[in-house]
């Protein structure tokens, strides 16, 4: 799915009235009653109670007229609060024009702001993607009196005062929303964590827009959904073989971490690999052989880390990292491996595919000089604070997301910045932000089994490497998604992770 800018949103909306030869003013109502279909599944007349409509000038606001008045003939109590401007946009006019008298109006001003008591039901149609400007004046003391009151709030398009695309500055105020029901394709802003606060739950509801239109919109940001992935891991050919799905190898491990390389072996052979080959510390030899007797393993000559670099002849992907540590001789078989994988290989004329995380990524952190003998397609793993120590303390979310795309294309790399909605930037410019996954998913090793998971893929002999990983994200998201029905997000542990990347994959 894709992600469309609020200038490409609104042409959208023109593209949309235009093919389907609708007026404006019915791809409102088409909106408006997307809305009531999911606030009617949501709250009951009686759970509403009375509900407040705050109606800004522009369409947001026209939304927000046209959610009354079918609010009102489908039983709910309403009342309307209007933010007095000197023009309202034309369809604001037609649905004030039919709002029922039966609907109580009011005109905003700083001496009449509507009283609103602890959790009541409060429905945000003041400002929508065509804020041009951070709120002030009267609409800023109106969305201050809303936040202070407690009031449970669902906005109607994006929270008014957040811009779709772009930071607002930090004094500027927005609504705090508990619900965001937008129309067609989710925004930007909702996939970012500084403005989960206001956006709360978001849904995106269905109105029918221009698909054409959709298609032909250029924009770096996509939002992997199950249909995104469906029908992208190739089935396994009767008559294949353990060499049909590669042999991998994995550097993983140190004293005291060797749970990390158990985890990421066992999601790496769940992910469907041929053959897996572990190379960990001596220390590790009984722990890793009955944790995951399907894999094999070296071990180096060193009891509590890697020093040492095996024969990589055998291997079609790499990964190094997990529980690895930071010893420097362990940087010294990270940078032999880089120095090895950028010769490409007999079979594909591409470099071996690595994938680098955790402690692999904090040494490249601290030896930057090492990033320019990157592969083309490596793929790194960093959480935001991994990824700062590659690069720079970001400003805010949306400069983390120009410093992780402008590192992929420097770099020729596939980033992949985990945590809620984790985001793959592409060596072309692309970003994919993931549907799947849970904060269960915060708990210890859960990136380890990412790790071992997207190395499967990178095996896969018929995955080119952007579809591998965002596969694999996907995967390991749903996977976590299905461990957390059985366990609950508290009690999920990343070893559960694991035992859903099989069923998680048989899903795609
Ligand atoms: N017919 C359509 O094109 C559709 C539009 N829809 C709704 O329309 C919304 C967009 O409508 P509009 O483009 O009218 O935009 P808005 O309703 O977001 O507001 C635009 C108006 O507010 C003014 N404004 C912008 N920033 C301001 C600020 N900081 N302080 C004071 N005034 C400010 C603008 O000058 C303009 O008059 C969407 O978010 C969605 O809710 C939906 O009804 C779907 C169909
Ligand atoms: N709140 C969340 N929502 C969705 N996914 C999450 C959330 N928190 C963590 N995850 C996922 O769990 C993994 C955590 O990885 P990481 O931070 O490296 O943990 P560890 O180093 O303990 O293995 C990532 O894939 C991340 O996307
Ligand atoms: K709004």
């Amino acid at each position: 799915m894709k992600i469309l800018t609020a200038a490409q949103t609104r042409q959208l909306d023109q593209a949309t009235i235009r093919e389907q030869h609708l007026l404006s003013v019915e791809l409102m109502e088409r909106a408006a009653a997307a809305f009531i279909q999911w606030f009617s599944s949501y709250f009951t007349p009686a759970e509403a109670g009375e509900t407040l409509i705050i109606c800004g000038p522009g369409n947001n606001g026209g939304d927000g007229l046209a959610i009354a008045r079918l609010l009102l003939q489908r039983g709910y109590a309403v009342r309307v609060s209007l933010l007095p401007a000197e023009k309202q946009s034309s369809d604001w006019q037609h649905n004030r024009k039919h709002l029922p008298a039966a609907v109580p109006v009011a005109n905003l001003s700083p001496q009449h702001l509507p009283a609103i008591a602890e959790g009541a039901l409060v429905i945000d149609a003041l400002f929508g993607t065509g804020l041009s400007r951070p709120l002030d004046g009267l609409a800023a003391a109106v969305v201050q009196h809303l936040n202070d009151a407690g009031a449970h709030v669902v906005a109607v398009d994006i929270p008014s005062g957040l811009f779709a695309d772009a930071p607002q500055p930090d004094d500027s105020p927005v609504v705090r929303a508990q619900h965001t029901v937008g129309f067609g394709l989710p925004k930007l802003a909702f996939l970012l964590p500084q403005n989960a606060e206001f956006v709360g739950e978001w849904h995106v509801e269905n109105i029918g827009l221009s698909t054409g239109f959709i298609a032909e919109a250029a924009t770096p940001w996509h939002y992997t959904d199950a249909a995104a992935v469906a029908g992208q891991l190739p089935p396994r050919p009767k008559f294949s073989h353990k060499g049909t799905f590669g042999h991998t190898l994995l550097l993983a491990g140190s004293r005291g971490k060797m749970g990390a390389a158990v985890l990421s072996a066992g999601a790496c052979l769940r992910g469907g690999v041929g053959l897996l080959t572990a190379h960990i510390p001596g220390c590790g030899y009984d722990i890793f052989q009955i944790s995951q007797p399907e894999a094999m393993c070296l071990t180096d000559k060193q009891a509590d880390f890697i020093s040492e670099l095996p024969d990589l002849k055998p291997y079609q992907a790499v990964g190094i990292g997990p529980g690895l540590g930071q010893e420097a001789a362990s940087l010294a078989v990270l940078r032999k491996l880089l120095q090895a994988a950028a010769q490409p290989l007999e079979k594909t004329g591409q470099p071996l595919p690595l994938v680098i995380d955790a402690d692999a990524l904090n040494l490249l952190g601290s030896h930057r000089a090492l990033l320019k003998q990157l592969p083309e397609n490596a793929v790194l793993t960093p959480h935001p604070k991994e990824f700062e120590r590659l690069t720079e303390p970001a400003r805010d979310d949306y400069h983390r997301l120009e410093l992780l795309r402008d590192f992929a294309q420097q770099h020729k790399c596939l980033m992949v910045l985990k945590g809620a909605y984790t985001c793959l930037a592409t060596p072309t410019g692309e970003l994919h932000f993931n549907s799947t996954g849970n904060a269960g998913m915060a708990t210890g090793g859960s990136g380890d089994v990412l790790t071992g998971l997207l190395l499967a893929l990178r095996a896969h002999a018929q995955l080119p490497p952007v579809e591998a990983v965002r596969l694999g994200v996907y995967a390991h998201g749903r996977a976590g998604d299905m461990a957390a029905a059985l366990t609950g997000q508290a009690g999920l542990v990343a070893g559960d992770i694991v035992r859903h990347i099989g069923p998680a994959l048989a899903e795609l």
